[in-house]
């Protein structure tokens, strides 16, 4: 899945620091001349239109198109589209082929920074389904290493530290390690690989390359490009440090008055600037399909939870859609995507499969996707799905709703919020211990009815429909336009009268108009 290299770089110059075994062949490479070139090629992305030729455009020195009118645009959509392909060309954040991993997670017992309301055994079961949802990546070993000092630069005590480097250098099966922080600033990722003799990835890694290998549509693959921009900062900036060392950083390049760090957060500017462009074109195309929606006015449910819960199982069950694929893997879906389904009224309703949530979710990564959460916020329903099988489950909850809470969603989508307990075939004689929470199996059906029922009556109530009989004329098109605008549930034909009695569920705007198109 994944190519080499990239794994213990932050740039090329990385592997002057990492010396052992099985080093990346590209990382032995020495530094390339020219900085423009080190983002543009090497790296693979940065300063996406810099290096293309053929074509209608002629790059500009400093790598920009220009325009008569100054402004910097693609010219038209299949340039649009070929610049967002561009931008999504980069290097794999992790090596290829299979790695056996040594899991080690810091444990800090006592003071601020101990993590509240989990445990370590839980926060390295979540790690360790991390690394496995990597493929042909193995958990081989697993430490929990106990520090006072989770943020001086080296995370361990100085003893710590030897009798772990000892035990890692000790273990010739061991090919990487998976530091359990949330991010590990470069120049500590540089010591201890150093130290180790084998590359080392904290969490933002992992999460962002499941999030790569996951993500399927284009936005969901720019959002992650927005996401890496924080780890190309700070490889930049570690690079620099680097070349300061041994090639003096401040040089100006090719006359350009630039610094060699200048350039490249230009570039870097640059790209954020195209990839921000880049989605909000793909987002004011998916705000006008949500208007047409609106127009048709299908309610929207949309499933919410931590990752793994069963968002997209229970979505197929509801839906009968074969399509659906649920996997057993964190972070299995990334983009948002709606699919009918029919409630006993025989109400159309559209189901929202939404991003899982994760505790200690890198910030960035969080960022870079709320836009794509902000969709729930035009829902008409959240449905909260748990897994109550899962030992963390209070906690996933507190994660999950914390998590929604941030995203400013309206007061009374918040209230009408359905509860869903899953997997509850995973835990014998399972009852909720609260009284308004649903208790289901979305993989063997169980309890799908009631859930139905709930959100059925929870939709009217939030999308102002009702239940009506309207009598109509068979003359007129009144019933055809029923059948178009509402739920028509049941004809009730007098032939006598050349009418009908004809059940509707209808919203409030319909049935204005429905009174104006045939009044009396
Ligand atoms: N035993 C059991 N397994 C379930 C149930 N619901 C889902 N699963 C399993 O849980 C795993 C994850 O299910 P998904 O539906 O992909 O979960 P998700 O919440 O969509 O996950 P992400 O998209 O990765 O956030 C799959 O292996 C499902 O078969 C259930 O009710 N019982
Ligand atoms: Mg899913």
């Amino acid at each position: 899945m994944w190519a080499l290299r990239a794994a213990v770089r932050g740039g090329a110059w990385l592997s002057h620091a990492v010396r052992g075994r099985r080093l990346p062949r590209a990382a032995l490479l020495p530094p390339p001349p020219n900085p423009e070139r080190t983002l543009a090629g090497v790296r693979g992305g940065l300063g996406c239109s810099e290096g293309r030729e053929g074509g209608r455009r002629v790059p500009r020195a400093d790598g920009r198109r220009s325009r008569a009118d100054g402004e910097e645009e693609p010219e038209d959509a299949a340039e649009e589209e070929e610049d967002e392909e561009e931008l999504l060309r980069r290097d794999p954040l992790l090596p290829a082929g299979t790695q056996h991993v040594c899991l080690v997670h810091p444990e800090v017992k006592w003071g601020p920074a101990k993590p509240q309301g989990t445990r370590a055994e839980w926060q390295v079961a979540e790690a360790r389904a991390l690394v496995c949802t990597l493929d042909g990546w193995s958990v081989v070993d697993t430490m929990v290493v106990p520090t006072k000092t989770p943020h001086k630069k080296l995370i361990f005590g100085r003893g710590t530290l030897e009798q772990l480097t000892e035990r890692i250098r000790g273990s010739p099966e061991i090919t990487a390690v998976f530091l359990n922080v949330e991010r590990l600033a470069t120049p500590t990722k540089k010591d201890l690989e150093a130290a180790w003799h084998v590359p080392v990835f904290d969490r933002f890694t992992v999460v962002l390359h499941i999030f790569r290998c996951n993500a399927r549509t284009k936005e969901a693959r720019l959002q992650v490009a927005l996401a890496e921009l924080p780890l190309l900062r700070s490889r930049v900036k570690s690079d620099v440090a680097h070349l300061g060392g041994c090639r003096g950083s401040s040089r100006y390049t090719m006359g350009s008055g630039e610094s060699f760090l200048q350039v490249q957060q230009r570039l870097l500017r640059d790209r954020e600037a195209k990839i921000q462009k880049a989605l909000e074109r793909l987002r004011s195309k998916r705000r006008l399909l949500g208007q047409q929606r609106r127009r048709r006015e299908f309610p929207v449910v949309s499933v919410v939870g931590y990752t793994n819960c069963g968002k997209t199982t229970l979505i197929k069950a509801l839906t009968g859609d074969a399509a659906i694929q649920p996997r057993d893997q964190l972070f299995a879906t990334l983009d948002v995507t709606a699919h009918a389904g029919r409630l006993p009224c025989a109400l159309t309703v559209l189901y929202m499969d939404t991003i899982g949530f994760l505790s200690q979710l890198p910030h960035s990564l969080v960022e870079s996707f709320s836009a794509t959460l902000q969709d729930v916020a035009h829902s008409d329903l959240i449905v909260h799905v748990r897994d109550v099988s899962h030992p963390e489950t209070e906690l996933q909850k507190a994660s999950v709703l914390s998590a929604l809470r941030g995203l400013g969603l309206p007061n009374a989508l918040l209230e009408s919020m359905v509860e869903v307990q899953n997997k509850v075939d995973l835990v014998p004689g399972y009852t909720p211990a609260e009284p308004d929470v649903l208790a289901v199996s979305a993989l063997l059906g169980l309890g799908l009815d009631e859930l139905m029922a709930r959100v059925e009556d929870a939709i009217l109530r939030a999308t102002g429909r009702r239940t009506l009989t309207l009598r109509v004329r068979l003359a007129r098109p009144q019933l055809s336009w029923l059948h178009q605008e509402a739920t028509v549930q049941a004809v009730d034909v007098i032939p006598e009268a050349g009418a009908a009695d004809v059940k509707v569920i209808i919203s409030d705007s319909a049935y204005g108009r429905f009174q104006k198109l045939f009044p009396g």
